[in-house]
Protein backbone atom coordinates (compact mmCIF):
# COMPACT_ATOMS: atom_id res chain seq x y z
CA UNK A 1 0.00 0.00 0.00
CA UNK A 2 2.82 2.33 0.26
CA UNK A 3 2.44 2.34 -3.53
CA UNK A 4 0.88 4.86 -6.09
CA UNK A 5 -2.55 3.81 -4.95
CA UNK A 6 -2.38 5.38 -1.76
CA UNK A 7 -4.45 8.92 -1.77
CA UNK A 8 -1.66 10.50 0.76
CA UNK A 9 1.33 8.95 -1.02
CA UNK A 10 3.96 11.70 -0.92
CA UNK A 11 5.34 10.60 -3.70
CA UNK A 12 4.42 11.29 -7.48
CA UNK A 13 1.60 9.37 -8.64
CA UNK A 14 0.61 8.93 -12.21
CA UNK A 15 -2.68 11.04 -12.01
CA UNK A 16 -0.81 14.01 -10.91
CA UNK A 17 -0.84 16.52 -12.95
CA UNK A 18 1.97 18.56 -11.44
CA UNK A 19 2.37 21.49 -13.93
CA UNK A 20 -0.54 23.65 -13.78
CA UNK A 21 0.14 24.08 -9.64
CA UNK A 22 3.89 24.34 -10.37
CA UNK A 23 5.17 27.45 -8.88
CA UNK A 24 7.48 29.65 -11.32
CA UNK A 25 9.22 32.12 -9.60
CA UNK A 26 11.15 31.93 -6.22
CA UNK A 27 8.74 34.99 -5.60
CA UNK A 28 5.99 32.35 -6.17
CA UNK A 29 7.53 29.56 -4.04
CA UNK A 30 6.08 29.53 -1.10
CA UNK A 31 7.45 28.28 2.27
CA UNK A 32 10.69 27.14 2.81
CA UNK A 33 11.96 31.08 3.55
CA UNK A 34 15.57 30.01 5.08
CA UNK A 35 16.17 27.85 1.52
CA UNK A 36 14.69 30.57 -0.82
CA UNK A 37 16.96 33.55 0.90
CA UNK A 38 19.91 31.44 0.52
CA UNK A 39 19.21 30.47 -2.78
CA UNK A 40 18.01 34.31 -3.93
CA UNK A 41 21.81 35.62 -2.56
CA UNK A 42 23.26 32.77 -4.34
CA UNK A 43 21.42 33.32 -7.93
CA UNK A 44 22.23 37.48 -7.35
CA UNK A 45 26.09 36.59 -6.91
CA UNK A 46 26.27 34.38 -9.74
CA UNK A 47 24.74 36.33 -12.23
CA UNK A 48 26.56 40.01 -11.38
CA UNK A 49 29.30 38.05 -11.76
CA UNK A 50 28.02 36.31 -14.72
CA UNK A 51 29.35 33.10 -13.54
CA UNK A 52 27.93 29.89 -13.39
CA UNK A 53 25.89 29.06 -10.34
CA UNK A 54 27.93 26.63 -7.62
CA UNK A 55 26.41 23.63 -7.73
CA UNK A 56 23.67 22.73 -5.56
CA UNK A 57 21.77 19.48 -3.94
CA UNK A 58 18.25 19.36 -2.67
CA UNK A 59 17.76 16.97 0.16
CA UNK A 60 14.07 16.21 2.07
CA UNK A 61 11.35 13.71 1.90
CA UNK A 62 9.11 13.59 -1.33
CA UNK A 63 7.20 16.12 -2.78
CA UNK A 64 8.15 19.21 -1.07
CA UNK A 65 9.51 21.00 -3.53
CA UNK A 66 13.02 20.05 -5.04
CA UNK A 67 11.98 19.24 -8.52
CA UNK A 68 10.55 22.70 -8.27
CA UNK A 69 13.31 24.65 -7.19
CA UNK A 70 15.55 23.08 -9.52
CA UNK A 71 13.78 24.38 -12.46
CA UNK A 72 13.17 27.48 -10.27
CA UNK A 73 17.25 27.64 -9.96
CA UNK A 74 17.80 27.69 -13.69
CA UNK A 75 14.31 30.30 -14.82
CA UNK A 76 16.31 32.60 -12.30
CA UNK A 77 19.70 32.00 -13.75
CA UNK A 78 18.32 32.50 -17.25
CA UNK A 79 19.96 29.24 -18.42
CA UNK A 80 18.79 26.10 -19.78
CA UNK A 81 17.39 23.09 -17.91
CA UNK A 82 18.12 19.46 -18.98
CA UNK A 83 17.29 16.85 -16.47
CA UNK A 84 17.87 13.40 -15.92
CA UNK A 85 18.15 11.27 -12.94
CA UNK A 86 20.58 8.66 -11.27
CA UNK A 87 18.80 5.44 -12.10
CA UNK A 88 18.82 6.45 -15.79
CA UNK A 89 22.61 6.79 -16.22
CA UNK A 90 23.40 3.39 -16.90
CA UNK A 91 26.95 3.91 -18.30
CA UNK A 92 29.89 6.80 -17.72
CA UNK A 93 29.32 7.58 -21.24
CA UNK A 94 25.42 8.50 -20.47
CA UNK A 95 26.99 10.98 -18.68
CA UNK A 96 29.32 12.23 -20.63
CA UNK A 97 27.27 12.51 -23.40
CA UNK A 98 24.56 14.67 -21.06
CA UNK A 99 27.81 16.76 -20.12
CA UNK A 100 29.58 17.83 -23.38
CA UNK A 101 25.32 18.83 -24.63
CA UNK A 102 25.48 21.31 -22.12
CA UNK A 103 25.97 25.03 -22.54
CA UNK A 104 27.44 27.48 -20.80
CA UNK A 105 26.15 27.93 -17.03
CA UNK A 106 23.07 25.82 -17.64
CA UNK A 107 21.41 23.58 -15.17
CA UNK A 108 21.78 19.92 -14.90
CA UNK A 109 19.62 18.28 -12.71
CA UNK A 110 20.40 15.08 -11.27
CA UNK A 111 17.19 13.41 -9.47
CA UNK A 112 18.13 10.68 -7.45
CA UNK A 113 21.22 11.52 -7.28
CA UNK A 114 21.75 8.73 -4.22
CA UNK A 115 21.09 6.09 -7.08
CA UNK A 116 23.67 6.21 -9.25
CA UNK A 117 25.94 3.68 -10.40
CA UNK A 118 30.18 4.18 -8.71
CA UNK A 119 31.31 4.18 -12.69
CA UNK A 120 29.14 7.00 -13.00
CA UNK A 121 29.76 9.23 -10.25
CA UNK A 122 33.62 8.81 -10.71
CA UNK A 123 33.25 10.56 -13.68
CA UNK A 124 31.15 13.49 -12.28
CA UNK A 125 33.75 14.34 -9.58
CA UNK A 126 36.32 16.17 -12.11
CA UNK A 127 33.28 17.41 -14.15
CA UNK A 128 31.92 19.12 -11.15
CA UNK A 129 35.09 20.43 -10.00
CA UNK A 130 37.38 20.87 -12.54
CA UNK A 131 34.65 20.94 -15.25
CA UNK A 132 36.52 18.69 -16.94
CA UNK A 133 35.66 14.84 -18.53
CA UNK A 134 38.45 12.28 -17.60
CA UNK A 135 37.31 9.35 -20.11
CA UNK A 136 38.95 5.94 -21.25
CA UNK A 137 38.48 5.21 -24.56
CA UNK A 138 38.61 1.38 -26.34
CA UNK A 139 39.65 -1.48 -24.56
CA UNK A 140 43.13 -3.62 -23.46
CA UNK A 141 46.38 -2.27 -24.31
CA UNK A 142 44.80 -0.02 -26.85
CA UNK A 143 42.55 1.86 -24.53
CA UNK A 144 43.81 5.71 -23.87
CA UNK A 145 41.95 8.30 -21.63
CA UNK A 146 41.43 11.55 -22.99
CA UNK A 147 40.26 14.60 -21.41
CA UNK A 148 37.41 17.28 -22.56
CA UNK A 149 36.57 20.50 -21.39
CA UNK A 150 33.33 21.35 -20.70
CA UNK A 151 31.59 24.11 -20.44
CA UNK A 152 31.11 26.03 -16.79
CA UNK A 153 27.90 24.46 -15.78
CA UNK A 154 25.59 23.66 -12.14
CA UNK A 155 24.81 20.49 -10.82
CA UNK A 156 21.50 20.58 -9.15
CA UNK A 157 20.97 17.25 -7.22
CA UNK A 158 17.91 16.00 -5.61
CA UNK A 159 17.60 13.47 -3.29
CA UNK A 160 15.57 11.83 -0.79
CA UNK A 161 18.43 9.69 1.09
CA UNK A 162 21.05 12.27 1.97
CA UNK A 163 22.69 9.17 3.85
CA UNK A 164 23.14 7.57 1.25
CA UNK A 165 25.35 9.69 -0.60
CA UNK A 166 29.38 9.31 -0.80
CA UNK A 167 30.96 11.70 1.06
CA UNK A 168 33.22 12.54 -2.09
CA UNK A 169 29.86 13.12 -4.09
CA UNK A 170 28.16 15.45 -1.44
CA UNK A 171 31.28 17.71 -0.25
CA UNK A 172 31.19 19.08 -4.15
CA UNK A 173 27.85 20.86 -3.52
CA UNK A 174 28.91 24.19 -2.85
CA UNK A 175 25.01 24.57 -1.83
CA UNK A 176 23.77 22.07 0.12
CA UNK A 177 19.87 22.65 1.15
CA UNK A 178 18.30 20.71 3.08
CA UNK A 179 13.73 21.02 2.60
CA UNK A 180 11.49 20.80 5.52
CA UNK A 181 7.82 19.27 5.95
CA UNK A 182 5.95 23.00 5.81
CA UNK A 183 3.45 24.42 8.28
CA UNK A 184 -0.11 23.95 8.56
CA UNK A 185 0.37 28.31 7.88
CA UNK A 186 2.34 27.34 4.52
CA UNK A 187 0.25 24.95 2.85
CA UNK A 188 -2.87 26.86 3.49
CA UNK A 189 -1.15 29.82 1.46
CA UNK A 190 -0.53 26.77 -1.24
CA UNK A 191 -4.13 25.49 -1.08
CA UNK A 192 -5.70 28.90 -1.19
CA UNK A 193 -3.38 29.60 -4.60
CA UNK A 194 -4.17 26.27 -5.99
CA UNK A 195 -7.41 27.31 -5.80
CA UNK A 196 -7.44 30.09 -7.40
CA UNK A 197 -5.57 28.67 -10.27
CA UNK A 198 -7.95 25.84 -10.74
CA UNK A 199 -10.97 28.46 -10.17
CA UNK A 200 -12.30 27.00 -7.22
CA UNK A 201 -14.08 29.16 -4.69
CA UNK A 202 -12.21 28.14 -1.19
CA UNK A 203 -12.97 29.57 2.08
CA UNK A 204 -10.13 30.07 4.45
CA UNK A 205 -11.62 27.18 6.75
CA UNK A 206 -11.69 25.25 3.61
CA UNK A 207 -8.32 25.79 3.03
CA UNK A 208 -7.42 25.28 6.34
CA UNK A 209 -8.96 22.08 6.96
CA UNK A 210 -6.85 20.62 3.39
CA UNK A 211 -4.00 22.11 4.67
CA UNK A 212 -4.11 20.56 8.53
CA UNK A 213 -4.83 16.75 6.53
CA UNK A 214 -1.28 17.35 3.93
CA UNK A 215 0.99 15.67 5.95
CA UNK A 216 3.40 18.68 5.31
CA UNK A 217 3.40 18.24 1.90
CA UNK A 218 2.39 20.45 -0.98
CA UNK A 219 2.67 17.57 -2.90
CA UNK A 220 -0.43 16.20 -1.01
CA UNK A 221 -2.05 19.17 -0.50
CA UNK A 222 -2.78 19.64 -4.86
CA UNK A 223 -3.25 16.53 -4.76
CA UNK A 224 -6.52 16.72 -1.72
CA UNK A 225 -7.24 19.88 -3.26
CA UNK A 226 -8.26 18.02 -6.19
CA UNK A 227 -10.42 15.62 -4.67
CA UNK A 228 -12.01 18.08 -2.76
CA UNK A 229 -12.65 19.90 -5.95
CA UNK A 230 -14.63 16.76 -8.02
CA UNK A 231 -16.68 16.88 -4.31
CA UNK A 232 -17.59 20.46 -4.45
CA UNK A 233 -18.28 19.90 -8.29
CA UNK A 234 -20.34 16.96 -8.14
CA UNK A 235 -22.47 18.24 -4.78
CA UNK A 236 -22.76 22.09 -7.00
CA UNK A 237 -21.11 23.92 -4.15
CA UNK A 238 -19.76 26.96 -5.35
CA UNK A 239 -17.11 27.68 -1.99
CA UNK A 240 -15.25 24.88 -0.51
CA UNK A 241 -16.38 24.97 3.39
CA UNK A 242 -14.47 23.27 6.27
CA UNK A 243 -17.40 20.60 6.00
CA UNK A 244 -17.47 20.10 2.34
CA UNK A 245 -13.60 19.71 2.80
CA UNK A 246 -14.15 17.25 6.17
CA UNK A 247 -16.42 15.39 4.41
CA UNK A 248 -15.03 14.60 1.38
CA UNK A 249 -10.88 13.64 3.06
CA UNK A 250 -13.00 11.50 5.50
CA UNK A 251 -14.91 9.79 2.63
CA UNK A 252 -11.22 8.94 1.58
CA UNK A 253 -9.87 8.06 4.38
CA UNK A 254 -7.78 10.74 5.41
CA UNK A 255 -7.91 11.33 9.34
CA UNK A 256 -8.12 15.00 10.16
CA UNK A 257 -4.29 14.90 10.35
CA UNK A 258 -3.33 13.42 7.14
CA UNK A 259 -3.07 10.13 8.33
CA UNK A 260 -4.08 7.32 5.88
CA UNK A 261 -4.78 3.34 6.68
CA UNK A 262 -1.22 3.04 5.83
CA UNK A 263 -0.12 4.88 8.55
CA UNK A 264 -2.73 3.62 10.56
CA UNK A 265 -1.70 -0.08 10.67
CA UNK A 266 2.04 0.97 10.57
CA UNK A 267 0.97 2.53 14.45
CA UNK A 268 -1.70 -0.49 15.44
CA UNK A 269 0.97 -2.97 14.39
CA UNK A 270 3.42 -1.57 16.65
CA UNK A 271 0.74 -1.16 19.53
CA UNK A 272 -0.83 -4.14 19.11
CA UNK A 273 1.74 -6.72 17.94
CA UNK A 274 5.19 -5.09 19.87
CA UNK A 275 3.48 -3.77 22.48
CA UNK A 276 4.49 -0.20 21.46
CA UNK A 277 7.94 -0.83 20.79
CA UNK A 278 10.94 -0.92 20.87
CA UNK A 279 10.61 -3.14 17.67
CA UNK A 280 13.51 -3.08 14.77
CA UNK A 281 12.73 -2.22 11.65
CA UNK A 282 13.36 -5.40 9.66
CA UNK A 283 10.11 -6.53 12.00
CA UNK A 284 8.02 -4.30 11.33
CA UNK A 285 8.66 -4.71 7.66
CA UNK A 286 8.06 -8.09 7.79
CA UNK A 287 4.88 -7.74 9.84
CA UNK A 288 3.32 -5.49 6.90
CA UNK A 289 4.98 -7.07 4.01
CA UNK A 290 6.55 -3.56 3.17
CA UNK A 291 9.88 -3.09 1.57
CA UNK A 292 12.03 -1.50 4.51
CA UNK A 293 12.61 1.40 2.36
CA UNK A 294 9.13 2.15 1.68
CA UNK A 295 8.75 2.90 5.19
CA UNK A 296 12.03 4.46 6.41
CA UNK A 297 11.51 7.22 3.22
CA UNK A 298 7.17 7.60 2.82
CA UNK A 299 5.64 6.59 6.06
CA UNK A 300 8.02 7.65 8.61
CA UNK A 301 9.57 10.68 8.21
CA UNK A 302 5.80 12.31 8.89
CA UNK A 303 5.41 10.51 11.81
CA UNK A 304 8.47 10.70 13.17
CA UNK A 305 7.89 14.57 12.59
CA UNK A 306 4.82 14.69 14.39
CA UNK A 307 6.07 13.16 17.50
CA UNK A 308 4.17 9.75 17.20
CA UNK A 309 7.32 7.71 16.57
CA UNK A 310 10.98 7.87 17.68
CA UNK A 311 13.79 5.86 16.30
CA UNK A 312 16.18 4.57 18.95
CA UNK A 313 19.00 2.27 18.81
CA UNK A 314 16.98 -0.75 20.12
CA UNK A 315 14.22 0.20 17.65
CA UNK A 316 10.91 2.18 16.90
CA UNK A 317 8.74 3.12 19.94
CA UNK A 318 5.22 5.01 19.95
CA UNK A 319 5.03 7.72 21.55
CA UNK A 320 1.95 8.14 24.25
CA UNK A 321 0.58 10.50 21.61
CA UNK A 322 0.27 8.13 19.36
CA UNK A 323 -1.76 5.96 21.74
CA UNK A 324 -4.14 9.04 22.34
CA UNK A 325 -4.01 9.44 18.50
CA UNK A 326 -5.24 6.35 17.52
CA UNK A 327 -7.88 5.99 20.81
CA UNK A 328 -5.78 3.15 22.47
CA UNK A 329 -4.72 2.50 26.09
CA UNK A 330 -1.31 2.87 26.70
CA UNK A 331 0.56 -0.17 27.27
CA UNK A 332 0.90 -0.92 31.22
CA UNK A 333 3.38 -2.12 32.81
CA UNK A 334 2.14 -5.46 32.80
CA UNK A 335 1.65 -5.41 29.31
CA UNK A 336 5.04 -3.87 28.50
CA UNK A 337 6.61 -6.70 30.80
CA UNK A 338 4.94 -9.53 28.52
CA UNK A 339 6.81 -8.53 25.56
CA UNK A 340 9.96 -7.91 27.70
CA UNK A 341 10.37 -3.99 27.22
CA UNK A 342 10.99 -3.32 30.94
CA UNK A 343 13.20 -5.17 33.10
CA UNK A 344 12.87 -3.93 36.27
CA UNK A 345 10.31 -1.18 38.59
CA UNK A 346 10.67 2.60 37.74
CA UNK A 347 7.91 3.05 40.33
CA UNK A 348 7.19 6.55 38.57
CA UNK A 349 5.11 5.57 35.31
N1 LIG B 1 6.33 25.69 -2.20
C1 LIG B 1 5.41 25.19 -3.02
N2 LIG B 1 4.32 25.89 -3.34
C2 LIG B 1 3.38 25.37 -4.15
N3 LIG B 1 3.43 24.16 -4.70
C3 LIG B 1 4.51 23.42 -4.43
C4 LIG B 1 5.55 23.90 -3.59
N4 LIG B 1 6.49 22.94 -3.49
C5 LIG B 1 6.06 21.92 -4.24
N5 LIG B 1 4.87 22.21 -4.80
C6 LIG B 1 4.09 21.33 -5.64
O1 LIG B 1 4.18 20.01 -5.08
C7 LIG B 1 4.39 19.05 -6.09
C8 LIG B 1 5.65 18.28 -5.79
O2 LIG B 1 6.79 19.09 -5.91
P1 LIG B 1 8.16 18.51 -6.48
O3 LIG B 1 7.89 17.63 -7.63
O4 LIG B 1 9.05 19.67 -6.70
O5 LIG B 1 8.65 17.66 -5.23
P2 LIG B 1 10.00 16.83 -5.06
O6 LIG B 1 10.58 17.27 -3.76
O7 LIG B 1 10.83 16.94 -6.26
O8 LIG B 1 9.46 15.35 -4.89
P3 LIG B 1 10.21 13.96 -5.27
O9 LIG B 1 11.15 13.66 -4.13
O10 LIG B 1 9.07 12.96 -5.30
O11 LIG B 1 10.87 14.13 -6.58
C9 LIG B 1 4.41 19.81 -7.40
O12 LIG B 1 3.14 19.73 -7.97
C10 LIG B 1 4.67 21.23 -7.02
O13 LIG B 1 4.01 22.09 -7.89
MG1 LIG C 1 11.28 15.53 -7.70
Amino acid sequence: MTDSRRLITPEKREDDPDASLRPLSLGDFTGQAAARANLQVFINAAKSRGDALDHVLFVGPPGLGKTTLAQIVARELGVNFRSTSGPVIAKAGDLAAQLTNLEERDVLFIDEIHRLNPAVEEILYPAMEDYQLDLIIGEGPAARSVKIELPKFTLVGATTRAGLLTTPLRDRFGIPIRLEFYTVDELELIVRRGARVLGLGMSDAGANEIARRSRGTPRIAGRLLRRVRDFAIVEGAPTVTRDLADNALRLLDVDPIGLDLMDRKYLTTIAHSFGGGPVGIETIAAALSEPRDAIEEIIEPYLIQKGFVQRTPRGRILTPHAFRHLGLPEPTRESAAQFGLFNGGDEDD
